[in-house]
């Protein structure tokens, strides 16, 4: 595997970028948004300037990383030399199901197609294609070049060459793969939005602070992260996104706190807009 596309510029698709330019692949960076694909030309600078700070790649190393990424507004360019394509578009099934049946048509035949959405069906995306045994659910997690986990969820259609493949990319971007098979949340989002969801409803039941609940879960637990701190991190947009899914799919458990629906509306969308649980300055 050589060349990967990933479609999408936003907080996990950038992530993906670097980390894939990083294992020294070809990336293609896709958005329909100039702004998007900017501001991802920037984390990747700051990224490299951080790595080579901390000593983990030399001046050399972020010179070829920046020169295996490349980016497009055109999604025809983006995946024309594909072997893996990953979608990370907002968690919208209409967006994600017209992403994918652009890329079917223009990706070369054996390119394996993949989504990285939180929670939704692989299924119902692939059967949108010409290759449902070429597409898979490829969950990686935020912040991706930090993150060891990639969740990796077969459709029901899903070969177990893809399902193999996906393992050894996963392994060459020096990640550690877990297969799941496809229900709605899988497994860490399942269980994450859920314990997110009942965080927010404390905050707004009154049984503590933001602060003194992400406290008690950090030492309680022993969570490197607050549910609260987590959720600002991931977008509160996209979470409530994935609450909407999952109620949707899984029942009244899943019910999004209205704290999060009106934080939202409110604009408040976590570090990405400088305020959600907490402040950015
Ligand atoms: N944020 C997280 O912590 C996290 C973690 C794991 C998985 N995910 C999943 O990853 C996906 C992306 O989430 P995100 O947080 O990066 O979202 P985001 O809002 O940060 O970024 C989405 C990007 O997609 C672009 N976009 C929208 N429509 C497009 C289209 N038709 N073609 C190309 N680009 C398009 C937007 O311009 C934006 O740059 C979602 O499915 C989400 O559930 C998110």
């Amino acid at each position: 595997m050589h060349h990967v596309s990933v479609i999408g510029a936003g907080t996990m698709g950038r992530g993906i970028a670097f980390s894939c330019a990083l294992a020294d692949l070809s990336v293609f960076v896709q958005d329909i948004s100039e702004e998007s694909l900017e501001d991802c030309k920037q984390y990747i600078e700051k990224q490299c300037q951080r790595s080579i700070q901390k000593g983990k790649i030399t001046e050399e190393q972020a010179k070829q990383l920046r020169e295996n990424i490349h980016y497009s507004l055109s999604i025809k360019e983006a995946v024309a030399n594909a072997d893996l394509v990953i979608e990370a578009v907002l968690e919208i099934m209409d967006v994600k199901v017209e992403t994918f049946k652009q890329v079917d048509n223009y990706a070369p035949k054996h390119a394996i197609l993949a989504t990285n959405t939180s929670t939704m069906s692989p299924t119902e995306i692939a059967a949108q294609t010409n290759r449902p045994d070429q597409c898979i659910a490829l969950h990686f997690f935020n912040p991706v070049p930090k993150m060891k986990l990639i969740e990796v969820i077969c459709g029901l259609e899903t070969s177990e060459e893809t399902i193999a493949t996906s393992f050894q990319f996963g392994e060459s971007i020096e990640k550690e793969c877990v297969r799941i098979n496809e229900f709605p949340g899988f497994a860490v989002s399942r269980m994450n939005c859920l314990i997110g969801n009942e965080a927010m409803n404390m905050v707004m039941e009154g049984v503590g602070s933001a602060e003194d609940i992400d406290k008690a879960m950090k030492l309680g637990l022993n969570h490197p992260m607050g549910p609260l701190e987590l959720a600002d991190l991931v977008g509160l947009d996209t979470r409530l996104r994935n609450m909407e899914y999952l109620y949707q799919t899984l029942g009244e458990k899943y019910r999004p706190c209205p704290i999060l629906t009106k934080y939202v509306k409110a604009g408040h969308l976590g570090k990405k807009t400088g305020r959600g649980f907490y402040s950015y300055s």
